[in-house]
């Protein structure tokens, strides 16, 4: 008999909008016993995900689920960076970009066979400001909807929606200088997306050609936005599209820096982390291991 892989699932018991479900009882459902050992953990609070897959990859355990969001996928990734310890992904937020990047199903039947394959790959982590992500990070207007929906009480796609479609044309850009592939650039930004996959989440592609294992960030400028630029970026974003370029501009890069002279709040996979005039924005070309279909 071959030998069993030792798996911990980390669950944010916050994540998602069904609260009902009892997940832990689910996972022991589905999981292969025959070829994992399985144990289960809880988050207690936010920030608590990172430390609790450092210490299982110290533990030498092989790999570390990820039950949440897009969040909780960045917490677990961003403790199991440049180890041996693969991730893996339970999809139960409303986003789920690295997931649906990847071709893990959203529901959890498909997910634990994926788990159950134990089939692994290396993908390319992005770092802006040190702080690593995984999807995409982003400076300006997506930044800015992190902020407000971190503190909305409403969670969830519809909630999303509604907040982008009541703020899209009140938004200012801001002038920016950038070096994207040793390149100066003077513009007007009223979003720069760093993209490591190809999608925010919800099948949202931001950057349809982005590849999750070459070594490069796909960044995708919006200088300005108006109602007409509004229109074709959300149809091409919802349809795997790029936009035409009088709506937005893409480079493939390892590497981006951006300066400006107000400041400018800033995101990682979602997550809003405030506000900053200097960025550096770069790759760590195959630093994570994952489970993939
Ligand atoms: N036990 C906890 N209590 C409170 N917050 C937590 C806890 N565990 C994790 N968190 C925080 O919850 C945040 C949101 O989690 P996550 O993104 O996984 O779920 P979600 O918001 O439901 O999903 P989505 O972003 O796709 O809507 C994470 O950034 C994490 O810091």
């Amino acid at each position: 008999m071959s030998k069993r892989t030792r798996i911990r699932f980390i669950i944010n018991p916050t994540s998602g909008t069904n609260s009902r479900v009892d997940v832990a009882a689910r996972i022991r459902e589905h999981l292969d016993e025959r070829k994992y050992v399985h144990d289960i953990m809880y988050t207690t609070h936010a920030g608590h995900a990172p430390e609790l897959a450092h210490q299982a990859a110290n533990e030498g355990i092989e790999v570390v689920v990820a039950v949440g969001g897009d969040g909780t996928v960045n917490e677990v990734a961003r403790g199991l960076l440049k180890t041996e310890t693969a991730l893996a992904i339970l999809p139960k937020g409303s986003g789920n970009g690295l997931a649906r990047h990847l071709k893990i199903p959203m529901a959890l039947e498909g997910a634990m066979r994926v788990i159950n394959q134990r089939n692994v790959i290396t993908i390319d982590s992005g770092e802006i400001n040190q702080h690593p992500f995984f999807t995409t990070a982003g400076i300006g207007f997506d930044a800015y909807i992190s902020s407000v929906f971190a503190g909305n009480k409403k969670r969830g796609l519809q909630t999303y929606v509604e907040l982008v479609m009541k703020e899209v044309l009140s938004y200012k850009h801001l002038p920016v200088k950038a070096s994207i592939n040793g390149k100066s650039l003077e513009t007007d930004c009223y979003v720069m997306a760093f993209a490591n996959a190809a999608q925010y989440g919800n099948n949202a592609y931001i950057a349809p050609t982005a590849d999750i294992q070459d070594g490069l960030l796909d960044v995708c400028l919006v200088r300005r936005l108006d109602l007409v630029k509004a229109l074709n970026l959300s149809y091409c974003m919802l349809t795997k599209q790029l936009a035409n370029p009088d709506s937005a501009e893409y480079f493939k890069t390892e590497r981006v820096t951006v300066q400006t002279e107000e400041d400018i709040m800033y995101h990682a996979d979602g997550e809003y982390l405030g506000k900053a005039r200097e960025f550096e924005v770069k790759m760590v070309p195959l630093s994570l291991k994952v489970l993939v279909p």
